[in-house]
């Protein structure tokens, strides 16, 4: 649907707001390669039956390489920005657990423009489930949240989420890919209602409506109502 998008240029550029910017293409491959590597080990220490000296010798080095990595942290607040192929610039947060680049917690949820809004397919594993073999409600609610949020702010401008209802409407399966769609449904001065589903096997599993109020860019407090 037509919505009552901005400009781009008007998008607000997070290093006005004094936060860090990395451009994607600038994170190193080493680091997603560690962050693949560590993404897989949360999921092996939450599934292990080890011996105990394996786990004790684990955990030993996973506390060394921890203090090695610590010696130099980012500031928080750091955004990335990524260019989506269809052209636009997205922003966002580079640790957001639902779609960090560098949050090896993230799934991560990608998601790209489509004529209706945004669109990306995950995959999640034990370390999201809830009841067995399905995913936690909580991260269907995430999910959700990322998506309609991140809708919000390529098709209009950023903002909070006010509100979010999720109605679970079919369990939502582990291991199978998980489609997540999101569209802007109308824009009311700063209040951006949107809408997001998640799909498995092309069936609706859950679905959110929500509001987004978008944040105050100074100097245009007056087109924003
Ligand atoms: C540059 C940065 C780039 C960032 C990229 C980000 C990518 C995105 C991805 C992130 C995805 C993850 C996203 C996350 O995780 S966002 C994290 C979770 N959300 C929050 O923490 C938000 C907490 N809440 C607030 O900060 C404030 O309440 C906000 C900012 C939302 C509004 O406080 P503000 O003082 O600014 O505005 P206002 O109070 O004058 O309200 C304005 C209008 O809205 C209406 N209203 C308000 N609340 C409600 C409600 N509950 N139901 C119905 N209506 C409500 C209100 O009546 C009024 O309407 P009207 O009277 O004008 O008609």
């Amino acid at each position: 649907m037509t919505v009552n998008t901005q400009p781009v240029t008007e998008r607000p550029d997070p290093r006005a707001f004094g936060l860090p910017v990395v451009e994607q293409a600038q994170i190193p491959a080493e680091l997603r390669s560690l962050v693949a590597r560590v993404h897989d080990l949360v999921d092996a220490v939450a599934n292990t039956e080890a011996d105990t000296d394996t786990l004790a010798e684990a955990a030993a080095t996973v506390e060394g390489v921890t203090g090695r990595l610590n010696v130099a942290r980012r500031q928080i607040g750091t955004m990335v920005q990524r260019d989506l192929q269809s052209g636009d610039v997205e922003y966002g947060t580079i640790t957001n657990i639902v779609s960090g680049d560098t949050n090896p917690a993230a799934p991560p949820l990608l998601l790209e423009r489509t004529p209706e809004g945004l669109r990306g397919e995950v995959t999640l594993n034990t370390v999201y489930q809830g009841p067995p073999g399905l995913v936690h409600g909580g991260w269907i609610a995430a999910l959700l949240d990322q998506a309609v949020g991140s809708v919000s702010a390529v098709e209009t401008t950023p903002g909070l989420t006010a509100k979010l209802e999720v109605n679970y409407r079919r369990p939502t399966p582990l291991f199978t890919p998980l489609e997540v769609t999101a569209e802007v449904d109308r824009v009311e001065g700063r209040k951006v209602f949107v809408s997001g589903r998640i799909r498995a096997h092309g069936e609706v599993t859950a679905e959110a409506t929500a509001l987004m109020v978008q944040v105050r860019i100074p100097g245009t407090e007056t087109q924003q109502g």
